[in-house]
């Protein structure tokens, strides 16, 4: 039986405090903290997971988006498989700046073709009271700027962080210059009964 895997890499953008540790953590050890630092730079954690037959290894990378980081955190774009891009529902700047952050990847990255790379949208902190950003005006937002999923998440209460992932493997894995890249993997069955004694190769 052999199962494709695949090492992704999905890289974080936004605007500082929107929650993108926040997200990582979440998603990868299942926890919030209220009281997060600033991120400087990059950190990544690793999460295996399964979606849809594929053992995937997901390598989340988490940026610094205060933008006096801006240059210590763009020499980690090349390579991504998909970018999060993300902003939160209660801070209407850090919804405009997504184009911004969308042209700073595509720049950075060096996409082949940016209008075909998976993006995928997060509207954060949905478990707030006081929005300035409705899920209408940035569904429409995605709609018109390339047809990105959007997800409402929120890392303090975990609603859409798991589906966010998924469907940004899911994105990767339906692209077509991603697929061929699928590293077959054999595993070894166990239940499969050994061969009768003869050769031994
Ligand atoms: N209510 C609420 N607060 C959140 C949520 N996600 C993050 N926060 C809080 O928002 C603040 C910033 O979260 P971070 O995860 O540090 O934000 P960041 O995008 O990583 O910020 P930088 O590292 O500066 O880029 C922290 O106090 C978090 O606890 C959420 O979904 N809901
Ligand atoms: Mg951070």
């Amino acid at each position: 039986m052999t199962t494709k895997s695949s090492l992704l890499k999905v890289i974080l953008l936004g605007d500082g405090g929107v929650g993108k540790s926040s997200l990582m953590n979440r998603y990868v050890s299942n926890k919030f903290d209220s009281h997060l630092f600033h991120t400087i730079g990059v950190e990544f954690l690793n999460k295996e997971l399964e979606v849809d037959g594929h053992t995937v290894t997901l390598q989340i990378w988490d940026t610094a988006g205060q933008e006096r980081f801006r240059s210590l955190r763009t020499p980690f774009y090349r390579g991504s498989d998909c970018c999060l891009l993300t902003f939160s529902v209660d801070d209407n700047q850090s919804f405009l700046n997504l184009n911004n952050w969308k042209k700073e990847f595509a720049y950075y990255a060096d996409v082949r073709d940016p209008e075909k790379f998976p993006f995928v949208v997060l509207g954060n902190k949905v478990d707030v009271t006081d929005r300035q950003v409705s899920m209408e005006e940035a569904q429409r937002w995605c709609q018109e700027n390339g047809g990105y999923p959007y997800f409402e998440t929120s890392a303090k209460d975990a609603t859409n962080v798991s589906a966010a992932f998924e469907e940004a493997v899911r994105r990767v894995l339906s692209s077509e210059d991603r697929a061929e890249h699928l590293l077959p993997t054999d595993t070894v069955d166990l239940c499969r009964k050994p061969r009768a004694s003869g050769s031994c190769c």
